[in-house]
């Protein structure tokens, strides 16, 4: 669960969000929005990667300007257009996260194996097209034991046989370990393999939950 108090993110002296207070519910929630609302603004500060004013507090106990250690080693995050330091091959980038979030021994084999990414995995990230940076940035987004995953535009780039693979990562990483899912996207995600998605809109500078 998330909990939002007197969030204000500005940039500058311009508000984009303010959220008096909010309560996310564990689930899998679709993050809508018109361009420019605010949807990556809102996933990078839930990520504790931008700062903003006011609390957001994972499961009732961790808040993410106090506990910043706990807290960002819980919330994983992949961004709409990852950008790595080109010079790591995937693999060791992958290494990095796992040591830093303490994911269990060969976890990552999985994902390579169902992304298909094992061909390309240990070539520099130099090398990579925009879908294997994407898939590279999902698979870090699973690294760990996370409890709260944030992917911002995840379909972008991805191929067609990528795609249910996403889907059923994200359905048996809920269902298995009760992993939260706020995933923003411009694209209809397509139900049967995901779990049931509950909208989180972002308009008129707040976000709320839609019915
Ligand atoms: N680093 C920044 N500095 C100043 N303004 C910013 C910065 N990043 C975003 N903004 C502004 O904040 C607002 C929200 O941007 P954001 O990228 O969060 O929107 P979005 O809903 O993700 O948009 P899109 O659907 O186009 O990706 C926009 O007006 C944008 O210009």
């Amino acid at each position: 669960m998330l909990q939002l108090c007197n969030f204000r993110k500005s940039y500058k002296n311009h508000l984009i969000l303010q959220v008096d207070a909010l309560d996310i519910a564990p689930g899998v929630y679709w993050v809508q929005g018109a361009n420019g609302s605010g949807k990556s603004t809102f996933l990078k500060a839930l990520a504790g990667i931008t700062p903003f004013e006011g609390n957001v507090i994972l499961n009732q106990e961790t808040d993410s300007k106090k506990q910043s250690v706990a807290y960002r080693s819980a919330v994983n995050f992949a961004e709409a257009e990852p950008i790595f330091p080109d010079f790591l091959t995937g693999i060791e980038l992958i290494k990095l996260f796992k040591s830093a979030k303490q994911g269990p021994e060969k976890q990552e084999e999985f994902y390579l194996e169902t992304m298909q990414m094992s061909s390309y995995v240990h070539d520099p990230i130099s090398t990579y097209s925009s879908g294997m940076l994407k898939k590279l940035s999902l698979v870090l987004a699973f690294i760990g034991r996370p409890e709260c995953i944030l992917l911002d535009e995840p379909l972008n780039a991805l191929d067609a046989d990528a795609l249910p693979v996403l889907y059923s990562w994200i359905a048996t990483q809920q269902q298995e370990q009760g992993t939260m899912f706020l995933l923003s996207s411009h694209q209809v995600f397509s139900q049967g393999v995901l779990p049931a998605l509950s909208v989180l809109s972002v308009e008129n500078n707040t976000v709320k939950h839609s019915t």
